[in-house]
């Protein structure tokens, strides 16, 4: 980090687009996010919006044949640009991330603390295996496994427990930034309570900087410091948890704050309280507001130029929105 930022994460005018054979596809359009050391920050917007792809540029970890512009600079340096020696020391040691979906992210015929460990021997190779062992079991009781549970393999734990092994490789080579995509879809209430709280916890404790990816803006509500809310590849609305939350002013971001995952199945698409209809393909925006068709609030001018995202004048705490209708009746 250098002396004069404390800015882990500098995402600017970011543009991601994939080619299709229907032509190309502009996943994200525009963004700009920044997260700084002891900070959790949030993405929060339906399927498809764009938040993987804009979490998988932060590694470069994005499809080989997507079409990115803009910068993503991690700890000052531009991720997109760098040579393949600095990119491998800043996968898992700078920045790390934790995918949805533990199940399928582990290796199940490997042992957790082999699992665990893998990282810290591709970035600090001399270290002497009982020096990595400790490593892997301190990481396990910070994450809330216990250790005696480190030589069973992922089908032995539960989806609560395989996302903790999941965390604690994030965490194993000590990066500044972790990047949580989805960390607690397909698991229980409580569970997910468990890891939202152990991520929190985990911030507050090292000082990491925390970037968490989420299609439910309640989950982050819970955690985030500020979260920004994306439609359709660009954020239309960013500022402190708590007040987007609960005063929401981009009408895209009232209807997700009051919508609500489908009982039975916390994987599936959160339904989007009085909202008709669906996003729309990103090959195919419509013209002005993408979100115009399906907004209660939409007047013609909605329909003729996309709203900047601009502060609104509602406080000083960086909160901004892209709306033509903010503010009034
Ligand atoms: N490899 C790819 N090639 C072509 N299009 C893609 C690719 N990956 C994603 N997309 C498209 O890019 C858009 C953004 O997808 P992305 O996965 O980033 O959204 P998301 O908000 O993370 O959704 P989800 O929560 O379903 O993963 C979608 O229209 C998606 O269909």
């Amino acid at each position: 980090m250098t002396e004069t930022t404390t800015e882990l994460l500098d995402i600017r005018d970011l543009a991601v687009s994939y080619q299709t054979d229907a032509g190309p596809l502009p996943a994200v359009r525009g963004v700009h996010l920044v997260v700084r050391a002891g900070e959790i920050v949030g993405v929060a917007g339906e399927s498809g919006c764009g938040k993987s792809t804009l979490a998988s540029t932060v590694l470069r970890l994005q499809p080989k044949d997507a079409v990115v512009d803009g910068e993503v600079l991690v700890n000052g340096a531009d991720v997109q640009k760098m040579g393949w020696g600095d990119l491998r020391t800043l996968r898992w040691a700078g920045a790390s991330i934790v995918f949805q979906g533990a199940l399928h992210s582990l290796n199940p015929v490997h042992r957790v603390e082999q699992q665990i460990a893998e990282p810290i021997h591709l970035h600090e190779p001399d270290l002497a295996d009982d020096t990595v062992l400790a490593r892997v079991h301190e990481l396990m009781e910070q994450v809330g496994l216990p250790p005696g549970r480190s030589r069973v393999y992922p089908h032995q734990l539960s989806g609560g427990q395989r996302q903790r092994v999941m965390i604690a490789m994030a965490l194993a080579c000590r990066p500044q930034l972790v990047i949580a995509d989805e960390p607690t879809t397909a698991l229980d209430v409580m569970v997910q309570a468990q890891i939202l709280d152990l991520l929190s916890g985990l911030v507050r404790e090292t000082g990491v900087g925390m970037l968490v990816i989420s299609h439910d803006l309640s989950v982050l509500a819970d955690v985030c410091d500020r979260v920004a809310v994306m439609y359709a590849g660009r954020v239309v609305e960013v500022g402190p948890a708590d007040e987007l939350f609960t005063g929401p002013l981009h009408p895209y971001a009232a209807a997700l704050s009051a919508a609500f995952p489908l009982v039975g199945d916390p994987a599936a698409r959160y339904a989007p309280s009085g909202l008709a209809g669906d996003p729309p393909d990103p090959r195919q925006l419509p013209p002005g507001c993408s979100f115009a068709p399906r907004c209660p609030r939409a007047v013609d001018r909605c329909s003729e130029a996309e709203p900047p995202l601009v502060s609104h004048g509602v406080d000083d705490r960086g909160r901004l929105a892209a709306c033509f209708r903010v503010g009034e009746p």
